[in-house]
């Protein structure tokens, strides 16, 4: 049962509260509570007063909460400004008091003050988020592959398009990742963007994690040397009981801007000597990995599971800032607990565009916010949640009607975790 404590006190953390703040983080997520001077300088930069929320018991803070601007590609490509939810975390001596709901509520009011279409977030656990009004929207899965078993020709030597793959440098990935990200996540919805911040930690200029190595880095060029691609991977050192090499190389990421680039990194991954297995990270769930394999079933599918969670907060910009490829119109009941983005709605979607304005019309679905949430980037089916009892058909067939415009040829990806 929630025992509530008003004496324990919410607010923005001041920078000199920063360290105590990132100590409160690692015991939240039972890590050692110990947080090294270089991560607090790397973190530092990224300081925002108003942002970073703590609750205080004394002086001790027992739980934190930030947000930060962010981009989400919706359906179409157009990035929308979305409030990101990360580091959430109540101390185990202060749990289900009520903690999270307060800074939850307050860090939702403030992003819909500001303007924010959505908030996003990657949940720790499933349960968590769906009472504040946060749909899964996005999914990933990962392969290993087993990769004498592909059928792939070992004599390989390269890409046969014209293009070619190299081996670079950290700062080869920082001077051409970010316009290849950039390309990549307006042709991908659900791809979230990134700032110099994460190019600098994930390429070793900035250390936040002790344990962090050096991955090998290397580029796809077209035939007319245009980058198309990068994939970070990294390589253990396995031999086998007869001195074979047994090597495993593990994706750390892989951005594609064309089907030809995505082609020749996997196929460059599964070329590599003495790796036997290649470990994908997670992927979008309907990436073309396992068909670019003579034989598909060498892609062991091991993992598939929720990924970026939405919570839509302003329902006629969300709705409107997506494409549509059916033509038609769908008056939506949408019931949000928290006041935020409740109300009656009469979408009119064509591929020419859509409006979305409140209505007093009758309902031909309702469904609750976190629902629609699931639905804003084309992944999940309504007449699905329809049959969990999770949207209610107001007239018969509706359900269908959001499906055939909701959803999309190929599912939404957030390569990202934050
Ligand atoms: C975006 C991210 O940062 S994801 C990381 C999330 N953090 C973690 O997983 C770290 C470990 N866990 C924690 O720090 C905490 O348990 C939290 C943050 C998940 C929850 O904080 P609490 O302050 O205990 O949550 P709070 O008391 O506000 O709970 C609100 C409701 O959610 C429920 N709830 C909270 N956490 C969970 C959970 N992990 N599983 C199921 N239900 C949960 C509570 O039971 C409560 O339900 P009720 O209103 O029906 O009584």
């Amino acid at each position: 049962m929630t025992k509530a404590r008003p004496d324990i006190d919410i607010r923005p953390i001041t920078e000199p509260e920063f360290p105590e703040w990132l100590r409160a983080v690692k015991v939240g997520f039972v890590q050692q509570p110990v947080v090294p001077e270089t991560e607090i300088e790397a973190r530092r930069p990224r300081f925002e007063p108003g942002r970073y929320l703590g609750a205080f018991d004394g002086a001790r803070c027992v739980a934190t909460f930030r947000s930060f601007s962010q981009e989400v590609t919706a359906v179409g490509g157009s990035p929308v400004p979305a409030n990101a939810v990360t580091a959430v975390t109540v101390t185990a001596t202060h749990r289900r008091r009520g903690l999270l709901t307060r800074m939850m509520s307050r860090d939702l009011a403030a992003a819909k003050k500001r303007g924010d279409v959505v908030a996003t977030l990657i949940a720790a656990e499933y349960p968590i988020y769906g009472r504040y009004g946060f749909g899964p929207a996005t999914s990933a899965a990962e392969w290993t592959v087993d990769v004498p078993r592909t059928g792939l020709d070992p004599s390989w030597s390269g890409p046969d398009d014209g293009g070619r793959i190299d081996i670079v440098d950290p700062e080869d990935i920082r001077k051409f990742g970010p316009e290849l990200h950039d390309r990549v996540r307006r042709a991908t919805p659900g791809t979230v963007s990134r700032n110099d911040w994460w190019w600098q930690i994930n390429t070793g200029v900035l250390q936040i994690d002790p344990k962090w190595t050096e991955p090998f880095f290397a580029l796809y060029r077209a035939a007319d040397g245009d980058v198309e691609g990068l994939v970070a991977y990294e390589v253990d050192d396995k031999w086998g009981d007869a001195n074979q090499p047994q090597d495993t190389a593990t994706v750390r990421g892989l951005l594609a801007a064309t089907p030809a680039a995505e082609r020749a990194l996997w196929r460059y991954l599964c070329s590599i000597d003495w790796v036997t297995q290649v470990k994908s990270g997670p992927r979008a769930p309907d990436d073309l990995l396992p068909l670019l394999l003579p034989d598909p079933r060498a892609a062991r599918l091991t993992t598939v599971t929720d990924w970026l969670w939405v919570r839509i907060l302003d329902v006629v910009r969300a709705l409107e800032s997506r494409t549509y490829e059916g033509t038609g119109s769908l008056v939506l009941e949408v019931v949000d607990r928290a006041g935020l983005a409740g109300g009656r709605y009469r979408l009119e979607a064509s591929a020419q565009g859509a409006s979305c304005t409140p209505t007093a019309e009758s309902a031909e679905l309702t469904l609750d916010i976190a629902e629609l949430s699931r639905l804003w980037l084309g992944d999940e089916s309504a007449v699905r949640l329809a049959a969990l009892g999770r949207v209610r058909e107001e007239r018969a067939g509706a359900a269908r009607v959001a499906d055939a415009l909701l959803r999309t040829s190929r599912r939404p990806w957030c390569p990202d975790m934050f």
